[in-house]
């Protein structure tokens, strides 16, 4: 890390620690299985011809977000019923849905808020869909004709939706590239969970040569893109030079990096020193600083908290302020509202004085063409396909098995919570049948207790959430 620590305002950086889900990757390099073929060469500027039995696939993998205010609470149920936004321990996870349910119907009326004020809905779809078209066309002018699928994990079109047109093309080869270019258990994770469930039941899918980029924050033209829409907003500042840029990160609750290993922390640091470096190297040497938003509910998140750093940036008269969103490469709920209309007024209280946002990415053309790069350098390509200009080196893009790189978060999830060893330790079935169900009552009286009251363990938890 070659620029200077002591421009980074709110956090001592981390010596620059290796990319966990690479190193994971890495280790396990040798024992993949069936279900994923990596590319033991890395191709860079390759020239790719298919041959005609080839047909290849790159599903993109996102969140996806409601598009009408209907759809809000719905697609709220569908988040919180992922065992990996809320983690249950197992002796609890019959109470995933019935959670998610009330979870769903206490939030809507504040989400549909936010969505009501950015134009009735997500704009994840839209966006998504012309990343997939710009990332089809770029692919065909570097001569890989590959067809080009989105896989929303929370809404339209779901990743089952484009699992079936992938098996009804008749896809061969398939490149698995999640839209998050840090990996997170809660987004990336989970995402591929979910397909590596659907690829063990599918006797289609587990023959089909597949690879997967788990994250991607470290390669070069993701970089200079971010580095490039920095540079064009801090030259709307009066004097550039003065202005702190502020990274501002979803936040993931603090146990996903403390306890079940989540490397998105680590891997949020290195990708804004990065940036940083390649400013530097352009003669922009300002101050800056990495917090995280959108905390849900009162359990401790990442922090700094975007908000408390905005705040304490203002109280040491920082004047000049531009907001960079890191983890997403689309403009969202998050940016286009919490950011732009939230953050922004803060800040103006605070006594910032001048205030600037950074773009996401959405299909800057460095941006997707850098995409197309990484999804040639993890083509699966074992057997018929025409490679010219290989270099055999170390790929800059992990490629490995789903199974083996989440098979970390679950041990972790295993081992932890004492209730569960506790049923190890030699409770009969039926005794577990009637536990269970006495413990679905008791949490169930809680829970009307809760709405009645409006207050309880679900707050104490973090589970419903308070505040975002
Ligand atoms: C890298 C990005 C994201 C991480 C990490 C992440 C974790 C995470 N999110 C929630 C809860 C909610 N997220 C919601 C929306 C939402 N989340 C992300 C990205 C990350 N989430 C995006 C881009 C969006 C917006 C989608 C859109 O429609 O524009 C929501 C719904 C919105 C709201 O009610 O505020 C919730 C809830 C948790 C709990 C979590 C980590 C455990
Ligand atoms: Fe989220
Ligand atoms: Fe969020």
């Amino acid at each position: 890390m070659s620029h200077d620590s002591q421009r980074s305002v709110q956090f001592s950086r981390l010596p620059c620690e290796a990319n966990l889900s690479n190193r994971l990757l890495r280790k396990h390099s040798l024992s993949l299985k069936a279900l994923v073929t990596s590319n033991p060469l890395n191709i860079s500027s390759a020239s790719v011809i298919s041959d005609d039995d080839e047909k290849i696939g790159v599903l993109l993998l996102n969140l996806g977000g409601p598009e009408t205010l209907d759809d809000v609470q719905p697609f709220l149920f569908n988040l919180f019923a992922d065992p990996d936004i809320i983690r249950l321990p197992p002796l609890f996870q019959f109470l995933q849905k019935p959670l998610a349910q009330f979870i769903s119907v206490a939030r809507a009326p504040k989400s549909k808020e936010g969505y009501a004020a950015i134009g009735g809905g997500s704009p994840l779809r839209l966006i998504t869909d012309a990343q997939a078209e710009e990332l089809r066309k770029c692919l065909w002018e570097k001569n890989v004709p590959a067809k080009v699928y989105v896989g929303m994990r929370y809404w339209h079109p779901f990743t089952e939706e484009a699992i079936e047109q992938i098996k009804r093309d008749g896809i061969t080869k398939l490149v698995v590239l999640p839209l998050y270019p840090q990996f997170s258990i809660s987004t990336s994770g989970s995402s591929l969970r979910l397909l590596e469930k659907i690829f063990r039941e599918d006797e289609y899918l587990v023959n089909m040569q597949h690879t997967v980029i788990p994250s991607w924050y470290q390669r070069e033209g993701y970089i200079k893109a971010m580095a490039n829409l920095i540079q064009s907003e801090l030259g709307k500042f009066g004097d550039p030079s003065k202005v702190v840029i502020f990274f501002s990160a979803h936040g993931v609750p603090l146990a996903y990096v403390e306890e079940a290993g989540d490397p998105y922390k680590a891997e949020m640091e290195e990708c804004v020193d990065l940036i940083m470096e390649e400013l530097d190297k352009r003669n922009i040497t300002n101050a800056y600083t990495l917090a995280y938003q959108s905390r849900v509910g009162p359990v401790e998140w990442l922090k700094p908290y975007t908000e408390e750093a905005i705040t304490e940036l203002g109280k040491k008269g920082v004047e000049d302020l531009l907001a960079v969103p890191i983890s997403f490469v689309s403009e969202h709920i998050e940016t286009l509202e919490e950011i732009d209309v939230e953050y922004k007024e803060l800040a103006l209280k605070s006594g910032i004085k001048n205030w600037g946002r950074v773009p996401a990415l959405g299909t800057e053309p460095m941006f997707i063409s850098d995409l197309a790069d990484a999804v040639m350098e993890s083509l699966p390509y074992v057997g018929a396909m025409a490679v010219s200009n290989l270099e055999a080196r170390q790929s800059l893009v992990p490629l490995g098995s789903v199974e083996e790189l989440l098979a970390t978060y679950d041990s972790q999830r295993r081992e932890l919570p004492a209730p569960v060893t506790m049923w190890e330790w030699g409770w009969t079935k039926s005794a577990e049948t009637w536990n269970g169900r006495a413990a679905m009552l008791a949490v169930l009286a809680l829970l009307v207790l809760e709405v009645t009251t409006g207050k309880g363990f679900l707050h104490q938890w973090g589970i419903l959430p308070l505040s975002q």
